[in-house]
């Protein structure tokens, strides 16, 4: 039976920017139905209401493109969830955000749920694994979406999708030891599991950009969108700024990040930075550049290129974070390199200067907000 067929159900935790793109997308080429999980039944009512359960995408990117819009049939808060297991379920909230948001469905998530991560930044794998799923056994699928789609909202629960760029998927594995995939374990799950079967199924792959890949080959998608992130999302936040508005003199800033970033990561991930020279040539598992691409000189053109060219409308998820005056991700991405760097017992000055700074425009934004400027 195809995934065609079975009409998945997926269960969508964080109807944001990157929930609401997702959850238009699988409704226009895919026939899943799409159950947003919301953080209280008051935001439920306000969603049927004043919503009238009614999410719409913009693409800014083709002006030609009309609104998209789609009525969600069903939703659900903590307090209405009777449901029974979950099979499907997508994580989009800020990174800060998914224990609290998943502690209310742990009951309803078991080892047959596909759990996937769509969200940017490092450091959830640890917080899922030493936090929340404790017991090996009942631990979920695990997978992961590196997302470089660009979108923000622009009123009520219509978003504008500003900048088009894949998505790229793979199993997380639950232990270190399982970095390293062959090109045959991905294949099964393309071949038996119902999420990934659905998240690249045609035409919805080709419209959305989904990628499937090994996992060895997702992280290095993941450390150069890290990199794209702790410098896009910091800067424009520090700055106040579109992403396309930086684009001439940023490069200065972005190569002080990246150095000091692949300094650390180098460090951390010495599998994926080694992974050339012990299984290049080896047909089980995948040809992959890394150190070609996990370069200074070649990710601050790279960073240029994705985040203020193809994304320059964009308004940056931790900018669009300053200015409603929401917690931001900066502990998830340059605050991780400060963390990594210590452990390693080595300074990482520049970002740690770069937290500070986000964390003191927050802080002026909120003040304003507070006191007048
Ligand atoms: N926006 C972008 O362009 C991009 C974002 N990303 C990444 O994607 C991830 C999501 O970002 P984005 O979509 O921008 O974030 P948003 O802030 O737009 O969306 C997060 C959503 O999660 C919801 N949420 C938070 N806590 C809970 C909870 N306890 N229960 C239910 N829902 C909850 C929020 O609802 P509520 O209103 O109740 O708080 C909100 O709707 C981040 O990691 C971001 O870095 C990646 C690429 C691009
Ligand atoms: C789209 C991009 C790269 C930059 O805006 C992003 O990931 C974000 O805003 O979080």
């Amino acid at each position: 039976m195809t995934a065609m067929a079975r009409a998945p159900k997926v269960h969508l935790l964080g109807l944001g920017s990157m929930g609401t793109v997702l959850a238009v997308n699988l409704l226009r080429f895919t026939n899943a139905a799409v159950i947003p999980l919301f953080r209280s039944k008051e935001k439920v009512d306000r969603f049927q209401t004043e919503g009238n359960s009614t999410i719409g995408i913009r693409e800014i990117y083709d002006k030609k493109s009309p609104l998209f819009t789609c009525k969600l049939e069903e939703c659900e808060c903590p307090e209405t969830y009777q449901g029974g297991p979950i099979k499907n379920l997508v994580v989009t909230t800020k990174t800060y955000q998914t224990k609290d948001a998943l502690q209310p469905y742990l009951p309803y998530i078991n080892s047959s749920t596909n759990l996937i991560l769509v969200q940017n930044g490092l450091g959830v794998l640890e917080l899922l694994r030493d936090e929340i799923f404790t017991g090996k056994s009942s631990r979920p699928q695990l997978f992961q979406g590196v997302i470089s789609h660009g979108v923000y909202l622009e009123k009520g629960y219509i978003y504008n999708h500003a900048g088009w760029a894949p998505m790229k998927i793979a199993r997380i594995p639950w232990e270190e030891t399982g970095i390293i995939q062959r090109k045959k374990d991905a294949q099964a799950d393309r071949a038996e599991n119902e999420l990934v079967a659905l998240l690249m199924e045609q035409p919805f792959a080709q419209f959305f950009g989904t990628q499937h890949m090994t996992y060895q080959e997702l992280l290095v998608g993941q450390l150069y969108k890290f990199l794209v992130n702790a410098c896009i999302n910091p800067v424009t936040s520090i700055m106040d700024s579109l992403n396309g508005e930086i684009v001439d003199d940023c490069s200065d800033i972005f190569t002080l990040i990246v150095d000091e970033c692949l300094q650390v990561l180098e460090l951390s991930y010495s599998r994926i930075f080694n992974y050339e020279d012990v299984y290049q040539n080896q047909k089980e598992y995948p040809d992959m550049k890394v150190k070609s691409v996990l370069n200074t000189e070649h990710m601050v053109r790279q960073i240029i290129e994705i985040g203020c060219v193809i994304n320059a409308k964009n308004s940056s998820s931790m900018r669009q974070d300053t200015l409603y005056l929401r917690d931001t991700e900066i502990e998830y991405i340059n605050g991780y390199i400060v963390k990594l760097a210590s452990r390693f017992k080595i300074e990482a000055k520049t970002n740690r200067a770069i937290v500070s700074l986000v964390n003191l425009r927050l802080g002026l934004n909120r003040r304003r907000a507070n006191v007048g400027d």
